[in-house]
């Protein structure tokens, strides 16, 4: 016969499906009691969640080892743990509340894309742009670590400065960037995994000297990796926007890269599909150059609204040589501000 210490001995190991600590840890075992006339095992059992597919499968794993260790029958009560168990337990899990500081006003906005080359970090330096001159607060983190072009892009040639042991970020066109680029010497291919990659990442969270912001967008890396992976479980809960030629074949991966943002818990606000077309100056033609239909393909995939389309074009920023900001008053920065706006509607 099982004695209620053998009992509870046994069911303290056991792992809470949702916040993988052991019941023993979320002191999860609420009451057992032994009917000794008929071998029948009662307990009482708090988890976080309750009536999910989860809850089944641990039901009836104790029942099995409760059975298996002399148990004639079991009767098995769940409830759900207090609040209070489940902040201490997330909040340290996840470490979220923490970034920034606590300075939690702010948002997130991830940009993502199927692969390389379609245009991720010109969508996120303009769109950041878009978003301070509607008068937000905005910074960027440079989380491509295959690219790290954000810099480059933005005309920006000088490296952060150190308050204290603080890293004050480089502010250009109003916003406010931190880039891997910063911490590699003359343009080397980085090699950083894992650990060291997240340990990196979350660091531009906490270690940065942020001004206050609204918004703080990422360019992730592209693609479905386990780089593109480690870095969507690094950041903090986010809005996301994938990016996207209008190639059938692109748009085909890039329903990839918007699979892993929801099975991330990230929310995909929008499609923006990049290279859309090509208009000439003398006619106005169009010129599908890239094919047609890849947006709004990942669109519907995705259940997302595509929400901007932009030609090929160079900004012709005269402000320095290789940026890659389109003015306000040009025809495509007008569409970056729209953007904007649909972002700001989705707060
Ligand atoms: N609409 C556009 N018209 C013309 N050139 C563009 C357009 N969008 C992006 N480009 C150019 O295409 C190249 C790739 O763009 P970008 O670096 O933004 O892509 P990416 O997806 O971030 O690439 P990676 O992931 O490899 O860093 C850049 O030289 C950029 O200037």
């Amino acid at each position: 016969m099982l004695t209620e210490t053998q009992v509870i001995a046994l069911l303290q190991p056991v792992k809470d499906p949702f916040i993988h600590k052991t019941l023993k840890e979320t002191n999860g075992i609420d009451e057992v009691k032994i009917k000794e006339s008929s071998g029948h095992v009662s307990a009482k059992i708090r988890i976080a969640k309750m009536n999910t597919p989860e809850q089944m499968q641990l039901q009836q794993e104790v029942v099995n080892k409760l059975k298996r260790a002399g148990a004639e029958s079991v009767g098995l009560r769940f409830d759900q743990l207090s609040e209070e168990v489940l902040n201490q337990f997330q909040s340290k899990e996840e470490e979220k509340p923490t970034l920034l500081n606590g300075k939690m006003k702010t948002k997130f906005l991830a940009i993502a894309s199927g692969k390389g080359g379609v245009g991720k970090s010109t969508v996120t330096v303009n769109m950041a742009v878009a978003l301070a001159r509607l008068g937000k607060k905005v910074g960027i983190i440079d989380a491509d670590i295959y690219g790290f072009s954000v810099p480059d892009m933005m005309g920006i040639t000088h490296r952060p400065k150190l308050r204290g042991n603080r890293i004050i970020p480089v502010e250009a066109h109003g916003v406010q960037l931190m880039s891997m680029g910063f911490f590699v010497e003359n343009n080397e291919p980085v090699v950083w995994r894992g650990p060291r990659l997240g340990k990196m990442l979350k660091s531009f969270f906490v270690e940065v000297e942020w001004d206050e912001l609204d918004y703080l967008l990422l360019d992730l890396p592209p693609g479905t990796g386990d780089m593109a992976l480690a870095v969507h479980n690094t950041i903090p809960e986010s809005k996301e926007l994938i990016v996207t030629t209008p190639h059938p074949t692109a748009a085909f991966v890039a329903t990839r890269a918007g699979r892993m943002a929801i099975n991330t818990n990230h929310q995909i606000v929008g499609i923006v599909e990049n290279m859309s077309y090509f208009q000439s100056e003398v006619t106005g033609e169009k010129e599908y150059v890239f094919g047609r239909g890849g947006g709004q393909t990942l669109a519907d995939d995705l259940g997302a609204p595509l929400i901007g389309q932009i030609p090929l074009g160079q900004p012709n920023d005269d402000s320095n040589d290789r940026g890659s900001i389109y003015p306000a008053d040009h025809p495509i920065g007008k569409t970056y501000e729209a953007m904007a706006r649909h972002v700001l509607e989705h707060e």
